[in-house]
This record gives C-alpha cells, sequence and structure tokens, in this order.
C-alpha cells in the first residue's frame, strides 16, 4: 500500500538549549530528516522523561509556530528505583546500574498533540574515565562495553547511544508518514 504524503510547509525544527546534544542529533540524523536548529531554554517540568518532553514540545512548537522536534534525557539510577540522581548519592549502594533514558517528542504545530519516541540503554555507574566535556558521559559505562560513554569513540557511541535509539524510532516514523518538509523559508 502506498503510504500517504503528507506536506507540510515548514521546515522541522530541533530546539535545545544544549550544543552537545544538537552535536549528536546532527551526526546521527544525517540528512535523513532534515531540521534547522533554535538554542531556546525551555522550561522544565518535573515528571517522567516522556511527559517533560512533550510539554517541551507543546512549548516549542507555540514558540516556533511550526513542526518541532525536542528532547529530554536523564541517566536513571535502579538503586533510586529509576530516579535520576546525584552520583554521590549512589555511593551508599551496593547497586551501581543505570540506564540512559531518552526522550523525543515531535509535534507538527501548535495545534498538535505531540508524539514521543523513547530510547533506553542499560549500563553502570563507574568512577569518571575519558574527557569530561558532555554531562555524565565520564561516569556512565553501557553494557556490553569496556569503555565509558566519554571515553568511545563518537560514532560508538552514537550507534548504540539512548539519543541514537530514540532517533532510529523518529527516522521510522517520518519514512511512514511520508513528510515532505518544506526547507527553504525564503519563499
Ligand atoms: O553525559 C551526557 N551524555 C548525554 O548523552 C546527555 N544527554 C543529556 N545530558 C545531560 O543531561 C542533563 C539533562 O538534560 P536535558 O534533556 O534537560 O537537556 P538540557 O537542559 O541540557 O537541554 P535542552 O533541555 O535545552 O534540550 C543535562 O545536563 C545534559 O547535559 C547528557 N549527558
Ligand atoms: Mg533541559
Amino acid at each position: 500500500m502506498a503510504a500517504t504524503r503528507a506536506v507540510v510547509a515548514r521546515p522541522v525544527t530541533f530546539v535545545t538549549g544544549n550544543a552537545k546534544k544538537l552535536e549528536e542529533v546532527k551526526a546521527i540524523l544525517g540528512q535523513s530528516v532534515p531540521f534547522q536548529s533554535l538554542k531556546l531554554d525551555l522550561p522544565e517540568l518535573q515528571g517522567e522523561p516522556e511527559d517533560i518532553s512533550k510539554e517541551k514540545a507543546r512549548l516549542a512548537a507555540l514558540q516556533v509556530n511550526g513542526p518541532v522536534l525536542v528532547e529530554d534525557t536523564c541517566l536513571c539510577f535502579n538503586a533510586l528505583k529509576g530516579l535520576p540522581g546525584l552520583n554521590n548519592l549512589l555511593m551508599a549502594y551496593e547497586d551501581k546500574s543505570a540506564y540512559a533514558l531518552c526522550a523525543f517528542a515531535f509535534s507538527l504545530g501548535p495545534d498538535s498533540e505531540p508524539i514521543t519516541f523513547l530510547g533506553k540503554t542499560p549500563g553502570k555507574i563507574v568512577p569518571p574515565r575519558g574527557p569530561n566535556d558532555f554531562g555524565w558521559d565520564p561516569i556512565f559505562q553501557p553494557d556490553g562495553y569496556e569503555q565509558t560513554y566519554a571515553e568511545m569513540p563518537k560514532e560508538e557511541k552514537n550507534k548504540i547511544s539512548h539519543r541514537s535509539k530514540a532517533l532510529a524510532m523518529v527516522k521510522s516514523h517520518f519514512a511512514e508518514a511520508g513528510y515532505t518538509f518544506q526547507t527553504d523559508t525564503s519563499s
């Protein structure tokens, strides 16, 4: 069956205040999902990453007045029942297992309900190893790897990360929906 092609007359805007995220999203999506980016610090409510990212998408869609993609990410500790946490707090627990969780939310515009895409990579919290240029990358060692996220070459992290898993679903969704986004806003 041929997919219905939805033509959306505005480009997608990835809204984030975090330059490192943007760098990874660009590297992972490549040309598969054309987008522009906007640096905005959106207010974040407390709650589950999925709900936080939905709310961020609503706020972003209102500001941009068009299709937006946002994400909310956390490092969640199993000893704290999935609570995102302070590493020092985890010192007191035997269980150092954790997972990196990424929730993307996509909204077609201010009148659309955002849809979410979750990616999760299990691992454990270790004493910091590797470059210190992105958040908690030095203390997160994914299961099945001897290196922390920070020690891995970028391409390796981008193959297995919470972010790449969520973005794989974003890509499939865009392919299935058959969106054709206008990329030229000059007209
Ligand atoms: O080591 C890391 N590896 C990652 O892959 C990663 N992704 C996010 N973070 C950090 O987690 C916190 C909450 O993130 P967050 O989703 O609220 O983002 P943010 O507030 O920085 O930007 P945004 O909300 O404007 O997009 C922030 O301190 C981010 O730096 C990461 N740290
Ligand atoms: Mg934030």
